[in-house]
């Protein structure tokens, strides 16, 4: 089934603006926690990831960003509450379906053995052919595109093993982006990369999603970046959603302090930014 066939509900709520928008992942009632534990990690009423829209996960280590995201890419099974992708319970896709319409990027990669970047590309490609098929026009035309997007045409012979935490990232992007999806899930997609190669990432992003109406949500760690980069923000907080919304209307002094734990100045000009002073004492 393809993901257009599956879109028939829209899922609408307004921003922070009272702008209405379209959910293209909604997380309905969520409370997660990790089979090792019966803590409950997160607990959010309500998360919606707008349709055709960049948001990014914000907040300090531990707050549960990740947690939400495993969630959102059915990595992990809900202890209450629903994920629902264009309006349909992610538990109702079978796992080569869900790939069709998610490319997930997550702090984990599965270990793949010794094999090449080209390779690695490739395995993106995977929710598209059935046992039997081979690899076709539309699989090498998918694989070409994302590592030039990546940039990593140099490494694409290269075993994965050889390269360094930088252009392993790299290649997993790569991968993600092969898969050719509506929706996109991107756990710190610009961790162990340059300043040009997160700028480049970044840019890679936008551009499908002014370019494709690729839907995007992405875990960031910088706040000003995030600010800069996002038209939503979702700011994570002790496992609760802190705030949600434009990045105007998200990013605070108040929330700087509450969430980060930093006294900050945020300035208007010429663009939003966020000038860190002191770290506050613990909560
Ligand atoms: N596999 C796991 N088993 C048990 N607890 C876990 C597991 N993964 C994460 N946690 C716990 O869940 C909490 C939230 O972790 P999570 O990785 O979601 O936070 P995060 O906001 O993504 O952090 P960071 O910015 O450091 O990546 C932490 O207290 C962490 O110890």
């Amino acid at each position: 089934m393809s993901g257009n066939q599956r879109r028939t509900t829209r899922e609408r709520i307004t921003d922070g603006d009272g702008v209405a928008v379209e959910s293209a992942l909604v997380g309905d009632g969520l409370e997660l926690s990790y089979p090792t534990s019966d803590e409950t990690i997160v607990d959010c009423a309500r998360l919606d990831v707008p349709e055709e829209a960049v948001t990014a996960l914000v907040g300090p280590n531990g707050s549960g960003k990740s947690t939400l995201l495993k969630a959102l890419s059915n990595h992990l099974d809900p202890d209450a509450g629903t994920v629902r992708i264009h309006g349909d319970d992610l538990r109702n896709f079978d796992r080569k379906e869900l790939a069709r319409e998610l490319g997930v990027l997550s702090q984990e990669n599965d270990s793949l053995g010794s094999i090449t970047v080209e390779d690695l590309v490739y395995h993106g490609r995977y929710p598209h052919r059935s046992f039997f098929d081979g690899v076709d026009d539309e699989d090498h035309r998918a694989v070409e595109r994302a590592i030039e997007l990546a940039g990593i045409d140099g490494i694409r012979d290269a075993e994965l093993g050889q390269l360094s935490g930088g252009q392993k990232q790299l290649a997993w992007i790569a991968m993600v982006l092969a898969q050719d999806t509506d929706v996109l899930l991107l756990d710190e997609p610009t961790t162990f990369l340059d300043v040009h190669h997160q700028f480049r990432v970044l840019e890679t992003i936008r551009q499908l999603n002014e370019q494709k109406g690729v839907t995007v949500a992405v875990v960031l760690h910088d706040i000003a970046q995030a600010a800069r980069f996002a038209d939503y923000l979702v700011a994570m907080c002790d496992g609760e959603l802190y705030d949600w919304g434009p990045p105007e209307d998200v990013v605070t002094e108040q929330l700087l302090a509450d969430v980060f734990g930093v006294e900050a100045t945020v300035q208007y000009e010429p663009e939003l930014q966020v000038l860190p002073r002191r770290a506050l004492p613990d909560r």
